[in-house]
């Protein structure tokens, strides 16, 4: 067995940042617990993680190469770096083309008698199996999303035959599942709804599938005592008998120990706003993460919403081409901060000034919220985004949702006055507080999980003694 010290850990993270934040704070996780891990990335995503590793000598990264292909923008590495979702499917097209030099740097590693004790990558990355297989090395496998919603995502592909028959309307039932809401077939996003997609999405989403489920096991951004029991449900669409390991909330590893200066340095303006902040709960943050196409019209809605609320507000503002519309400026002016940069929002949920958060519930900003003891008001947009709205919302009591209208071509999905009767109802009404008073239950658990004797902090020592027994 490896000793402690010459133990390390591959990780390759998918090129986006809801995929890659979360095992950058794996990696610091690890380092935590004596285990080196070395990234393995493509320069430009090199580049920008090099700023979050800095203080952690015990992580470092390996280049890799991103191919150059027809029908992506140039230089692009990431996939915010896109110009619409239009492009997803080419991105990731684009990285199977890192398997060979992938498979170099793995051989290398091998063949100099210091294999790692496993390698983590991305779901996206499924070719990563044969590579690891072939070399002898345990895969792991990270889809950035939450047990319930990988579940139920995988319960409807695999029962897709029979969900053609179900109405819209009437309660699913998903075998072996025990769900904490009504789910209707209505509620399911569109990315489940996989045979209605293009071909080549069908086709790479079974190829990245397949390999997901012969796995060595599954490496999961979320804790125990909120998913333990959908745990048994989640691991029955694995054919080896892989186990989920929990081991989140991630973003709370990488608070351990960082450095306050280097996170500041993402968001100068933003934290010295905050700190003007005097009185708890009141500022809403607002952010719909780094993927949803969010219309300019739509933008309008959201700032004449904030406006009207009254409240003040920090929101993170992703457009390129969106400007305040005329004469608002002059109404927000001291109350509202709009960030067009980067900020480190796991910093500025954790900052006693905000008391809630409108999102579009990407999975981190979830765990994020949770851990900071947040309610969300949900706005979910894409991907499992729904399903991580509803067991937020229905399933925890930790939020509450905006009304949508029902034409998801529309380009305005919520209006004004429905964005600001939900701020309002977050900020001063009483299911606004109940879902406060919940969700600081939940965080308090959250913060737990991570420390020393807790249950996400027992399942990564678990994990790195299984792996080193199997050496
Ligand atoms: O200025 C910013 C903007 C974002 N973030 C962080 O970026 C991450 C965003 O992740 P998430 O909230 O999950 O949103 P997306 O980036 O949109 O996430 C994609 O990936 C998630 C994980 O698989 C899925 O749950 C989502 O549906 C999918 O859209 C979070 O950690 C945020 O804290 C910042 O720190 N600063």
């Amino acid at each position: 067995m490896p000793s402690a010290l010459s133990s390390y850990v591959v990780i390759f993270p998918f090129m986006a940042q809801g995929h890659t934040l979360p095992l950058l704070d794996l990696s610091k996780a690890l380092s935590q617990q004596q285990i080196k891990v070395t990234i393995i990335t493509t320069p430009s995503n090199a580049k920008s993680m090099a700023k979050t590793i800095s203080n952690h000598p015990t992580i470092s990264l390996v280049e890799i190469p991103f191919p150059t292909v027809d029908g992506l923008p140039k230089d692009c590495e990431n996939t915010s770096q896109l110009p619409s979702m239009e492009f997803h499917l080419p991105f990731l097209l684009a990285t199977k083309q890192l398997r060979k030099p992938f498979e170099q740097v793995l051989q290398t590693m091998v063949e100099s008698k210091t294999p790692p004790i496993c390698v983590i990558s991305d779901f996206f990355l499924g070719w990563t199996l044969a590579s690891c297989q072939a070399l002898g090395v345990p895969r792991l496998v990270f889809h950035g999303m939450g047990i319930l919603s990988m579940s139920i995502t995988k319960s409807t592909w695999s029962h897709a035959q029979q969900l053609e028959s179900t109405s819209m309307i009437d309660p699913l039932d998903l075998p072996g599942m025990k769900l904490p809401f009504t789910l209707t077939k209505s509620d399911l996003p569109g990315s489940i709804n996989l045979p209605n997609h293009d071909e080549m999405f069908y086709q790479f989403i079974q190829e990245v599938g397949e390999a997901d489920a012969k796995s060595w096991g599954v490496v999961v951004n979320s804790f125990e005592e909120l998913e333990k029991s959908h745990i048994p449900a989640f691991e029955s669409f694995y054919i080896n008998g892989a186990k989920a390991w929990c081991l989140g909330p991630l973003c709370l590893y990488g608070k351990m120990g960082s450095n306050k200066s280097t996170n500041q340095n993402h968001s100068c303006t933003s934290t010295q706003w905050l700190a003007d902040q005097v009185k708890p709960d009141s500022v809403i943050y607002v952010s719909f993460g780094t993927q949803a196409d969010v219309s300019d019209s739509q933008l309008d809605e959201v700032a004449f919403a904030l406006e009207e609320s009254g409240f003040p507000f920090l929101w993170v503002v992703r457009s390129k081409t969106w400007s305040l519309p005329a004469g608002l400026e002059e109404k927000v002016k001291g109350r509202g901060l709009i960030a067009r940069e980067w900020v480190d929002q796991s910093q500025i949920l954790s900052h006693r000034a905000i008391g809630g958060f409108l999102s579009h519930c990407g999975w981190n900003s979830v765990l994020e919220s949770v851990s900071a003891g947040v309610p969300v008001l949900a706005w979910p947009m894409i991907a499992e985004q729904s399903l991580n709205a509803k067991f937020l919302v229905d399933g925890l009591g930790a939020g509450i949702s905006v009304k949508r209208v029902q034409n998801p071509d529309a380009k305005i999905l919520v209006s004004r006055q429905d964005i600001c009767e939900g701020v309002e109802e977050l900020m001063g009404g009483s299911r606004g507080r109940s879902a406060r008073e919940r969700v600081q239950a939940l965080g308090r658990v959250a913060r737990r999980a991570v420390q020393k004797g807790g249950s996400s902090h027992d399942t990564l020592n678990k994990l790195i003694d299984k792996l080193r027994v199997s050496m």
